[in-house]
């Protein structure tokens, strides 16, 4: 029931070699054939790290699917156990400079992409959702997510700090209090955690069964006006998105000043090495 797969491979030159995942695309576009709803597919193994390369990838798709003016949008992963493994750290991790620049300024694309996006947004959250996948999945309208995997804002636990637009998704799904306290704990949610205190909306067995919840949120809205609907989430949305979109330059210098502090890039490498240690035991 495929009415169109979009899966191209499109060669790519980068000079990093570690940021080459491969030359294939790393998003894929599915849409069905009787919803008419888009499922876009997040496929960079092994984890989903958001580098330049999946944000462009993912800011691409984004655009395809409003330009097919498609029904809906449901975000997933490829992966059975990780939805994103939020930012590629390596991005941050002794960075190029033009490269990070790219880097940041690509995922501002995606978030005001995807937080402003006209058509109705749902993510399938099919494993762990750390950080910035946390982020796309709070951009998103609707949650779906599997049993015993991990989501949430974990920044301060890596010795950073998430920007003001990462806090407003977040925000925007949860209490202030709630936020508040885990975006300063660093607060990673259980699935049951995250179902309890409002983080998604609804808890699937099989990643089938959560693509199929989201299209059922996103068929809640067959009689409603589209653009009287669209124009009423931008226009709740607005303020937060205005507010990205009128600092962008700072965001960007506040966020390249930041990552290059001493503490912060050594905070970054003992995290990394940690990482690494863990998946080799
Ligand atoms: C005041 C103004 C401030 C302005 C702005 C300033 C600051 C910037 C803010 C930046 C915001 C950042 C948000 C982020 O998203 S940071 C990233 C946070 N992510 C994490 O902490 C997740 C870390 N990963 C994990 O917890 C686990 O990997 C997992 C996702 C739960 C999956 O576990 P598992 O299946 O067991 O896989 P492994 O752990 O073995 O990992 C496999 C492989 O992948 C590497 N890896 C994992 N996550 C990342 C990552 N995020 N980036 C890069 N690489 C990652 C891991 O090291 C393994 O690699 P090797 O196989 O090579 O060992």
């Amino acid at each position: 029931m495929l009415r169109s797969t979009i899966s191209s491979l499109v060669p790519r030159a980068t000079s990093v070699a570690r940021h080459m995942s491969n030359a294939a695309k790393l998003t894929t576009v599915e849409i069905n054939d009787v919803t008419g709803i888009a499922t876009l597919t997040m496929n960079r193994p092994p984890v989903n790290g958001l580098n330049l390369e999946l944000l462009t990838d993912l800011n691409n798709s984004i655009q395809e699917i409003e330009d097919n003016k498609s029904r809906g949008l449901i975000l997933t992963s490829s992966n059975p156990t990780i939805f994103s493994a939020g930012l590629d750290i390596l991005e941050m991790y002794k960075p190029d400079k033009e490269r990070l620049k790219a880097f940041w300024t690509t995922l501002q694309d995606v978030w005001l992409a995807l937080y402003g996006s006209a058509v109705p947004t749902a993510a399938a959250i099919n494993g762990h959702s750390p950080a910035g996948g946390c982020l796309l999945a709070t951009s998103c309208e609707y949650r779906v997510m599997l049993p015993k995997f991990t989501i949430g804002l974990n920044e301060t636990k890596l010795g950073i700090v998430a920007p003001k637009w990462f806090m407003s998704s977040f925000l925007s799904v949860l209490p202030r209090r709630v936020a508040e306290r885990a975006l300063n704990q660093g607060r990673m949610f259980t699935t049951d955690e995250a179902l309890r205190n409002g983080l998604i909306d609804e808890v699937a067995n099989s990643k089938e069964e959560a693509l199929a919840k989201c299209a059922e949120f996103i068929g809640s809205f067959s009689k409603v006006n589209p653009l009287a609907r669209s124009l009423t989430k931008q226009q709740l949305r607005a303020a937060e998105l205005s507010e990205l979109e009128n600092e962008r330059a700072q965001d960007l210098e506040k966020f390249i000043f930041f990552v290059n502090q001493p503490a912060v890039q050594k905070g970054l490498g003992i995290y990394l090495e940690n990482l690494k240690k863990k998946s080799k035991n």
